[in-house]
């Protein structure tokens, strides 16, 4: 097994954002290349309009300013709500100016409900109205007939003109003028000059679209049907949210659908050359069949409507006989439906670089923060691409600078306080819905070939991962694939659920509501949680079963598929670091509260780590090498293994030389009584400094909230000194703090060191402050090592204000993995402080050997590190 997660050279690696691609089509299909976005019913927004190569559209959008505003892409793209929707709608008739509807922005025709129809006959008359948006049809105007007689309509989109009524239509045909610019336009497209002015329709942005004709009934109308579509699904508006979305994501995809024979056909087509069990299994559940059946006729009466108008316009009369040809039948419709679902459309995650969501949510959940700030910050919150990253250079200043907007907008989350209203809660749910919102996609149909699988190389997300949710505009968001493993672009696997974190049976029953009843899912999570034929996975799919359940915190079964990758590849020196590293991620996540230790866990990851490096049939690990110098700088297996566990011989009295705040989870050493002094504080600085000189500060070690810092055992000339620190003064005084009794003999649990790093915040430039975050630690210390600066200290948030020892030396320590807090801006001048995330955990020796932690750590013989290689 290769350690880089099995990729080739050519790998495109995980955590990088592609554009929406096409996989090749044996058919030749020619499509767009681009997924089609559907936002939710319930938000208003339809689909946005792929007018693909159509230069026509595009020449007249160029020439045409008030049509260009009328007809981006952007303003068909989405709306926010129903009543925007409809705003947006509104136009003058070209000839008595009177505000219409306008149903179709980039397409001729209308909707003139009038204020004397029954609130029936206008229910009645919607289904076709939202039937227009649906399947991009129009009534043409005269010149448009013309263009569609004479076979252009492929590369020549309608006009746009509108009228209110017939009497108006016929008023501005006869006074229709031609002008240079749309003569010229004629001509190039082989037709005579129009008779028609182009697109002349003003958005009048004063209009109150309440005083428009129609506009509530509209209004009111399409909550009518909102309501009909969510009863038939079973659900009341409360759950709008939840379940409105794909059932309308589902029909919108299969009408647009209908619009189109190719699709129709093809889709069909590779309906029946389906062989697997969505064959078997064609039946609509019993919930979605009212809904399919109230689709069809909504979406055949639309047909219907659009066929008779094309009939008179061009013939004159109406005929309503190719209706039965053209439009699939109910039969077929049901068929397009479950294909669709099944293999067309995908959910969309919201989520986008793991950077991002950590801050955004962070941003979301402070409550110290005031709504403009909140905007502001949420504004401001651009982080550059992975890819920006890996590619840019270290002076990129662009890069830098998107970085410092990044760490200044989170950090206002609590620099500016006010206290919790209503009002901020109801923002929060806002913003919270609005970054948590899902969006369904239409795959092209050539990507329908990509199999399902709940440990997916892809997953398609909104955005690239360069705009952090930043606006409320959804057209500003763009689909991608993110890569969760390196891909080399041969695997066919992507998300069909939305929770990936759910557990066999959620996502089987979802699976199963979405593929049919007789589907099961063959991945190779499911075939490892079914514990079925495990055998037969290799090994490096079961890494990466093993890596995802780690991203997905799910620390105790990723250590069992390690284990389980260990009986058929033992010496693997990656899978033993990733089966530590499940171990620390397990001492992270124990209920510490409750046990005050770690249940074994950091002891057990430390030995593991030691044991490998140690082993010498394993190739050499990176990591661990760096694993293991930390374990020698801060003696954690010597501690474990020695007497070094009796050693309380300190000349530091840690007698009421402290003070605590919050139920003793924080103290902060008092002014007399710094651990170090301020001669040494200087010494650590200069070490430091020199250091970096020769290697720079990195910048990257911790990767979603990374400090400018050195470790500290990189520095070796105090590596000796630190140790003897913090045996002799910083862990007695911890000890007592935390209360893990002092005496060696009854003392059965202890503070080991993880990390400790020289951490340097600038005010003139790099790093000012570190965003609000919890440590990958149980326990954290923060030494300070100056004084000559301003603003900085560590902003614990339950305690709302920021720790700062007035003296060099001086520590503040506190529950890391507990507590949310962050580095203070530092305003003037530099800072520098020592920073060490630290774990409870128990002592493992013979005084503990039937602990508790035997009885989780998968060993039966106590407590025993003995792994066989
Ligand atoms: O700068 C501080 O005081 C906080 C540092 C911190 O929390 C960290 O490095 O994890
Ligand atoms: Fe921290």
């Amino acid at each position: 097994m290769n350690e880089n997660d099995g990729s080739t050279e050519n790998a495109i690696p995980k955590g990088i954002h592609l554009p929406p691609f096409h996989f090749a089509d044996n058919d030749g299909i020619k499509e767009s290349s681009n997924c089609t976005l559907i936002p939710s019913w319930v938000s208003g927004g339809l689909f946005p309009v792929d007018h693909g190569s159509d230069e026509a559209f595009h020449k007249r959008r160029k020439r045409n300013n008030n049509a260009d505003e009328r007809s981006s892409n952007k303003d068909v793209a989405h709306y926010s709500n129903l009543e925007q929707l409809i705003a947006r709608e509104i136009r003058n008739c070209d000839v008595c100016g009177r505000h219409v509807l306008w149903t179709r922005p980039m397409y001729h025709s209308y909707f003139e409900p009038s204020r004397t129809d029954t609130d029936s006959s206008i229910a009645d008359s919607l289904p076709q109205f939202i039937g227009r948006y649906l399947t991009h049809s129009a009534i043409p105007c005269s010149f448009c007939a013309e263009a569609h007689q004479s076979k252009i309509r492929e590369t020549h989109s309608w006009c746009g003109t509108l009228y209110c009524s017939k009497a108006c239509q016929s008023i501005g045909e006869e006074n229709a003028m031609v002008t240079e610019e749309n003569s010229q336009d004629c001509s190039q497209i082989g037709l005579p000059p129009p008779k028609l002015f182009f697109c002349r329709n003003r958005i009048l942005a004063t209009i109150k679209f309440q005083d428009c004709v129609g506009v509530q009934e509209v209004l009111d109308s399409l909550n009518t049907i909102k309501e009909r579509l969510l009863s038939i699904c079973g659900a009341s508006s409360n759950d709008v949210q939840t379940i409105g979305m794909e059932e309308c994501a589902l029909f919108i995809t299969t009408m647009l659908c209908c619009s189109s024979h190719w699709k129709v056909d093809k889709l069909l087509s590779m309906y029946s050359s389906t062989n697997d069990t969505i064959r078997r299994n064609a039946g609509l559940d019993t919930s979605e069949e009212g809904l399919v059946e109230e689709m069809w006729v909504m979406a055949r009466s639309h047909w219907s409507l659009l066929h008779s108008n094309l009939d008179l316009l061009q013939t004159g009369s109406s005929n309503n006989q190719h209706l039965d040809a053209s439009f699939p039948s109910y039969h077929n419709f049901e068929h397009l439906h479950i294909f669709i679902k099944r293999y067309c459309l995908v959910r969309v995650s919201p989520s986008t670089h793991p950077l991002i969501s950590y801050t955004t949510n962070t941003l979301l959940s402070s409550k110290n923060l005031s709504d403009s700030d909140r905007e502001y910050a949420l504004d401001t919150l651009q982080v550059p691409t992975m890819k920006e990253v890996i590619e840019a250079s270290d002076s990129d200043s662009s890069i830098q600078s998107a970085i410092t907007l990044w760490r200044r907008a989170t950090h206002i989350s609590h620099w500016l306080s006010s206290s919790s209203s209503e009002q901020q809660q109801s923002l929060h749910i806002r913003f919270h819905s609005k970054m948590n919102k899902s969006y369904y996609a239409f795959l092209p149909l050539s990507l329908s070939k990509l199999k399902h699988s709940c440990a997916p190389t892809l997953l398609m997300v909104m955005n690239d991962g360069s705009v952090a949710a930043k606006t409320e505009n959804e057209h500003d968001n763009k689909l991608a694939w993110l890569t969760l493993h390196s891909f080399t672009g041969g695997e066919e696997s992507l998300s069909k659920i939305g929770s990936l974190g759910d557990d066999l049976n959620s996502r089987n029953m979802e699976l199963k509501r979405l593929m049919g009843s007789d589907f099961t899912c063959g991945c190779e999570r499911c075939q490892y949680e079914r514990q079925e034929n495990i055998n037969d996975i290799p090994a490096q799919q079961l890494k990466r079963l093993g890596d995802i359940a780690m991203q997905q915190s799910r620390f105790e079964e990723a250590s069992n598929i390690y284990d389980a990758i260990l009986k058929s590849v033992p010496n693997n020196a990656d899978v033993f670091h990733a089966k530590a590293a499940s171990f620390l991620g397990r001492a992270s996540s124990a209920n510490f509260s409750k046990l005050g230790h770690c249940h074994g866990f950091f002891v057990q990851a430390q030995h593991l780590w030691s044991q490998v490096a140690a082993n010498t049939n394993l190739e050499k690990h990176a990591d661990i090498s760096v694993i293991l110098q930390k374990q020698n700088a801060y003696r954690t297996i010597q501690h474990l293994s020695s007497d070094d566990v009796t050693s309380s011989n300190n000349d530091y009295s840690p007698d009421k030389a402290f003070k605590s705040f919050l139920n003793e989870k924080v103290f902060l050493t008092d002014n007399n009584a710094p651990v170090i002094t301020s001669i040494e504080c200087q010494k650590v600085i200069q070490s430091a400094e020199e250091y970096a000189k020769q290697t720079g500060w990195t910048t990257s070690r911790h990767y979603a909230v990374p400090t400018t810092d050195i470790p500290l055992h990189d520095l070796a000339d105090l590596k000796p000194w630190f140790y003897d620190v913090w045996s002799q003064r910083i862990r007695p005084l911890l000890r007592d703090q935390f209360k893990l009794n002092t005496t060696a003999s009854t003392r059965t649990r202890d503070i080991y060191i993880h990390d400790a790093f020289v951490v340097r915040y600038d005010a003139n430039g790099g790093q000012r402050n570190l965003p609000p975050h919890y440590d990958e630690s149980t326990h954290s210390f923060i030494i300070a090592l100056n004084t000559d600066f301003e603003g900085g200290g560590t902003y614990i948030h339950t305690l709302n204000r920021a720790l700062k020892p007035e003296v060099a030396g001086g520590m503040i320590s506190f529950c890391g993995g507990e507590l949310l807090h962050s580095g203070d801006s530092v305003v003037k001048g530099t800072r520098y402080v020592i920073v060490a995330f630290c774990y409870i955990d128990l002592i493992v020796d013979k005084q503990v050997s039937k602990c508790e932690a035997s009885q989780t750590s998968g060993h039966t013989s106590g407590f025993s590190f003995g792994f066989s290689f």
